[in-house]
């Protein structure tokens, strides 16, 4: 994002769109079938369509398909605030009402068709939201296409444990997967190899970089190439650095390691779309160390390409098989991650139960059983708290109170007295 589209509206720190280090990451949800029922982008040079990169208040920074509208000259034009070019690759935008009045949120990364372009003031109005193919909801990011994780190799130390949390969260998305190891210079060479042996064994191909001696960076652009990437791992595991490395207009600051857990400090806050100069999309993600893994029981095993592979292979003799003790079932077995995926489970089971009761206790009707045998299902009556209270209790409640005031007001009359005789 230009530093004007930040300097040029006060929006207040709860009007950012930010994402909260302790949020969840990658919660995905389905795209919604309105979206669908939408025109779908058209071959048309009449068009202005763009990405929006960025969101601020009502404000959407979008980046424009065509570098300039096809009847006007190329140039440069200077906005009438801040009299500070803005190039015509990118036009800052409200969103027209119409869209307000459906409920269209737009998001980063929506694709999106704009009209009446002020294009010497570099304005314009989002008309239409594109279908999205992808939708995060942590971080709020449409139309992703892979999530770049990145752990590194030491400092932090690389713990497969939190690896394969943060594996099963990105997986759970569907989006592609690119394993990154950083800070190969910290560590021997054949221990950075292991570590990619045993990934291998784990379903992923990892690169493997130091963006201190440069190692393995030149593997990173052609995984990115033409596509929108999320990137995501723990604090301090270099991710800051290594998109500065990859667009060194992106500018995010650089956090030392620090503390006795080893944590990098946090320092990314706004969800944004950065252009790679060798085409495509990057967002960086805050750092955190321990994300929530909030899938369904049966839908854990997908999450580990070990046992997807087994699953392709083989069935287990039960449909709802959690894969834990029952007999003849095809995922349980001798591979490295077994222990992960019954710790995970036991995790997902606890938080389904919690939601099980929850969803009991706020339910709104009750089953009876009438005279004649029948079940009926009725509504539960308000809770106590919510009804009305008697005539007798409400009668009481103003009797207290009236004693109470008038408790007071000798109160303040004996007050009064003892004021005057002082
Ligand atoms: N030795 C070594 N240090 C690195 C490398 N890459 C990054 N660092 C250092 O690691 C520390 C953390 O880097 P950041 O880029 O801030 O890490 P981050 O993942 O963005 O951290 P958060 O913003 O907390 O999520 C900094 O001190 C970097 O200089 C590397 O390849 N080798
Ligand atoms: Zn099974």
């Amino acid at each position: 994002m230009s530093a004007e589209f930040i300097d040029s509206f006060d929006v207040s720190a709860e009007e950012k769109q930010t994402v909260a280090p302790s949020q969840a990451i990658f919660t995905s949800s389905s795209v919604s079938p309105e979206l669908n029922a939408q025109p779908s982008e058209l071959v048309d040079s009449s068009r202005i369509l763009g990405t929006v990169l960025a969101v601020q208040a009502n404000f959407y920074w979008v980046q424009l398909d065509q570098t300039q509208p096809p009847d006007r000259p190329s140039s440069t034009f200077l906005t009438a605030t801040s009299q500070s070019p803005i190039p015509t690759t990118h036009l800052l935008c409200t969103r027209r009402t119409r869209l307000k009045k459906i409920g269209q949120q737009v998001m980063v990364g929506d694709r999106v068709e704009i009209e009446d372009p002020d294009w010497a003031g570099g304005r314009g109005a989002i008309a239409q939201v594109f279908p999205r193919k992808t939708q995060l909801d942590r971080p709020p990011i449409a139309n992703v296409d892979q999530i770049l994780l990145v752990f590194a190799l030491a400092e932090p130390m690389l713990d497969p444990c939190q690896l394969s949390r943060f594996l099963v969260k990105a997986e759970s998305t569907g989006l592609a997967i690119c394993l990154c190891l950083s800070k190969r210079d910290l560590v021997p060479l054949e221990d950075a190899q292991q570590w990619c042996d045993r990934l291998r064994t784990w379903g992923y191909e990892p690169l493997l970089i130091s963006l201190l001696d440069e190692t393995g960076l030149e593997t990173v652009p052609a995984r990115l190439n033409q596509q929108t990437t999320v990137v995501s791992g723990p604090s301090g595991v270099g991710k800051s650095s290594l998109i500065n490395r990859l667009i060194p207009k992106a500018d995010l600051r650089v956090g030392a390691v620090s503390g006795k857990l080893g944590r990098g400090r946090h320092t990314t806050r706004h969800v944004e779309l950065f252009q790679l100069p060798t085409g495509g999309l990057l967002a960086d993600t805050p750092g955190f160390n321990q994300p929530d893994l909030d899938c369904a029981p049966a839908e854990l095993a997908y999450y580990f390409p070990e046992a997807r592979q087994r699953l392709a292979t083989a069935r287990c003799q039960f449909g709802d098989c959690l894969h834990r003790d029952e007999p003849n079932c095809a995922v349980r077995g001798d591979w490295e991650r077994y222990d992960y995926y019954l710790m995970f489970l036991d995790e997902v089971l606890v938080r389904q139960e919690a939601i099980d009761q929850t969803r009991d206790a706020e339910s709104t009707t009750k089953v009876k059983i009438r005279g004649d045998g029948q079940l009926q299902t009725e509504p539960k009556l308000a809770t106590k708290k919510y009804r009305r209270p008697s005539r007798r209790k409400q009668k009481q409640q103003l009797q207290d109170l009236y004693s109470e005031i008038n408790n007071e007001m000798d109160t303040d009359e004996e007050d009064i007295d003892e004021d005057r005789l002082s």
